[in-house]
């Protein structure tokens, strides 16, 4: 029985600005993505009669609402492909975490599958795929680091630095939508270009939102800057800092209490599951 095991990376948002509200409720934004080289692992083994089940229960989240199984569900019908699949997952990244779990897993899920059932839609189909399942899906299925505009799905790529991070994990699920609900949060930031933003600065527009509900994120964000400069990823609750090396990161960390989940992982741009799937490409052609 075909067996494939692929991750799920996490993300941050390196900066988030909101410069304005659609029609629809949604919010423009520009922000850079860059992934992180910590995350989930997904694992598909191939089923003949079209089945699709998620072996891992998530807690709070319903078999059928799972992004995972909702994304294979997509796949299948988009596709018309008749296989399914046996998950399972291993989860490592915080939930209402503000790193992308459940949109990298949505990714990874439909990659894995599209790779097994070899289905031939494309990557610019399954990004579309993963636009319909969430605002931060379709960066994971480039998986390039991108400067992102829009509602987060028009993406440029870029080249960053590739630095340490130490990620502090509040024991605290934000809900994104109850952020961008808040009456007080900024919604008129002035859009600025990738080249003026490469050159150094950005903030994040939903940071003050999340401090003012969230004293575990307020707390995190005010330890963690007496070691370095701290910022909030996504709509939180997780923060970050940038380090040189692994060393330096892992030094702050060892200084965190003990309760205070954290951890420290390299900023990449090319997500590991694109290296995964180049890597897998490469031994099939040799
Ligand atoms: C904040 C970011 O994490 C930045 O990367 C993303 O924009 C959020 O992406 P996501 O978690 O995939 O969010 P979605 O599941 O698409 O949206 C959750 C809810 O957040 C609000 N939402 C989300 C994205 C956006 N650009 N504007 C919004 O107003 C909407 O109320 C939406 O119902
Ligand atoms: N496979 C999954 N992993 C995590 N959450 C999932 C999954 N499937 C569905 N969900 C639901 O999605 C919600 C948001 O999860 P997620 O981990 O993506 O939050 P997040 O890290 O804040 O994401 P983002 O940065 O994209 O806003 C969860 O609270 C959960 O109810």
């Amino acid at each position: 029985m075909q067996m494939l095991t692929l991750p799920a990376p996490a993300k941050l948002n390196l900066m988030l600005h909101i410069t304005g509200r659609r029609a629809d409720g949604y919010h423009e934004l520009q922000t850079l993505f860059q992934f992180l080289d910590y995350g989930d692992e997904l694992s598909f083994r191939l089923r003949e009669d079209g089945q699709i089940r998620l072996l891992t229960e998530l807690p709070g989240v319903d078999h059928d609402s799972n992004l995972i199984v909702r994304a294979a569900r997509l796949l299948q019908r988009e596709s018309g492909c008749t296989l399914g699949a046996d998950i399972q997952l291993t989860k490592r990244l915080p939930m209402g975490g503000g790193i992308g779990g459940g949109s990298s897993d949505a990714a990874t899920s439909l990659l894995g599958l599209d790779h097994l059932w070899n289905t031939g839609l494309g990557e610019d189909r399954l990004a579309e795929l993963g636009l319909s399942l969430g605002a931060d899906v379709p960066v994971f299925v480039r998986g390039r680091a991108a400067f992102a505009e829009g509602v987060g799905e028009r993406l440029q790529p870029v080249d960053l630095a590739e630095p340490w991070f130490l990620v502090i994990a509040p024991q605290v699920s934000v809900s994104t939508a109850e952020i961008f609900a808040d009456p007080e949060l900024t919604r008129n930031t002035p859009a600025i270009t990738v080249r003026s933003l490469l050159a150094g600065g950005g903030h994040n527009d939903c940071q003050p939102v999340v401090e003012k509900r969230y004293p575990e994120v307020r707390n995190a964000l005010s330890l963690l800057n007496k070691f370095v400069q701290a910022r909030m990823t996504g709509t939180g609750a997780c923060v970050f800092g940038s380090f040189p090396n692994e060393g330096e990161a892992d030094k702050v960390r060892r200084q965190l209490p003990a309760t205070l989940p954290s951890f420290v992982a390299r900023g990449r741009n090319v997500s590991m599951l694109h290296r995964s799937l180049e890597q897998m490409a490469q031994e099939a052609s040799a």
